[in-house]
């Protein structure tokens, strides 16, 4: 796929739907954060994000008395979720359910208007045929697991409000639920984002991280070669795996040791790509590669960066195959 040629999509160009991008993956697994990168990569104005927790169907207390999961497509409204895929594609408004992580109640619905962009995020957007024929590109978050469960941990421990005991106590029953549900579904995604802790620091949680975009073949081909080119030694590489299933894949891993001016140079590249003169990448764009630490203190990830300006520019490479011109 390297050195295919590349045609990408100027962001202010319109088209009758919405461009649709799927963020999946299990609890923890950075799929806000990799959302809120993204939005600033489009354009906040124009980018409308779904979390999908909105339609689970019972709040907090009654789950726990039905033994029944936010991971689990019995606990959640999946047939409205489509309902509502299919209008917002269509260009058309939704009374959206509205979920509170603050307590785990539910809301009153608010009403939504579709966006140039729409992210949905969640665990169980692949679930059915007609939500995984809605996407322009499918994408799968799997950091590897021990990462996952601290930065869960981190997480419902510091903004959930949850002790760690709650947290050990719910963790069985989750990861039963995500092992039937949620997983399965990264045979879905065009691209699976797995970020990783470098060897010599395996317990690291915050940056530098690296990632590896495991590149499926439904995904739009793109020209790396210059961002390969620009990269120094231990940048960015291209490597040939192995998928879950055996098939031979190309992944692109990008290190968290790229800082400082390799990483900016890379990033200006792919602004260009992306914006194609639509942005001002000299302007601030303080969610790109922002995630929360364990003092709930925003700090930066260059590789979670390049990975949301990657993204992007696979969106809209693949959105351009149903623009109109
Ligand atoms: N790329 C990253 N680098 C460092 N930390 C990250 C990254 N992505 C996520 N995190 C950490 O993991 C925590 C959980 O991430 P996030 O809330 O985005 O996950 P999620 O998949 O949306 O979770 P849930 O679906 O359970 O709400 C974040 O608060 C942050 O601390
Ligand atoms: O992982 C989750 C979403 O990805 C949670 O299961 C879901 O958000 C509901 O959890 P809570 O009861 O803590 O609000």
């Amino acid at each position: 796929m390297v050195g295919a040629a590349a045609k990408t999509v100027p962001m202010q160009q319109t088209r009758k739907h919405p461009v649709i991008i799927g963020i999946v993956g299990d609890s923890g697994a950075g799929k806000s954060t990799m959302a809120a990168g993204l939005a600033e990569v489009l354009g906040i104005e124009r980018t409308l994000i779904i979390c999908m927790d909105d339609y689970i169907k019972h709040d907090r207390r009654r789950r726990a008395e039905l033994g029944v999961t936010a991971h689990n497509p019995a606990g959640n409204h999946i047939d409205i979720l489509e309902q509502h895929v299919g209008l917002l594609r269509d260009g058309q408004p939704i009374l959206k359910p509205v979920y509170n992580h603050q307590g785990g109640t539910l809301e009153p619905p608010e009403y939504v208007v579709p966006r140039q962009f729409i992210i949905l995020e969640g665990l169980l957007g692949y679930s059915t045929p007609s939500l995984r024929d809605a996407y322009d590109l499918k994408i799968f978050l799997d950091p590897r697991e021990q990462l996952r469960l601290r930065w869960k941990f981190q997480r419902d421990t510091t903004q959930g409000g949850y002790t760690v005991e709650q947290v050990m106590a719910s963790l069985d029953r989750l990861n039963r639920d995500s092992v039937s549900n949620v997983l399965p579904q990264r045979g879905y995604a065009d691209l699976v984002v797995n970020f990783y802790p470098p060897d010599d620091k395996p317990d690291e949680i915050a940056s530098p991280l690296n990632v590896r975009h495991l590149l499926r073949p439904t995904l739009p081909q793109i020209d790396l070669t210059t961002l390969l080119e620009l990269s120094p030694p231990r940048g960015l590489e291209m490597e040939l795996a192995r998928d879950v299933d055996g098939r031979p894949a190309d992944a692109l891993h990008i290190y968290g040791e790229i800082v400082g001016a390799d990483s900016a140079a890379i990033e200006a590249h792919l602004w260009r790509s992306v914006a194609n003169g639509s942005r001002d990448p000299s302007q601030p764009f303080p969610r790109l590669g922002a995630f929360c630490d364990g003092r709930s203190t925003v700090q930066h990830s260059p590789s979670l960066a390049l990975s949301q300006l990657l993204l992007t520019q696979y969106l809209l490479t693949a959105a351009l195959g149903t623009y109109a011109n």
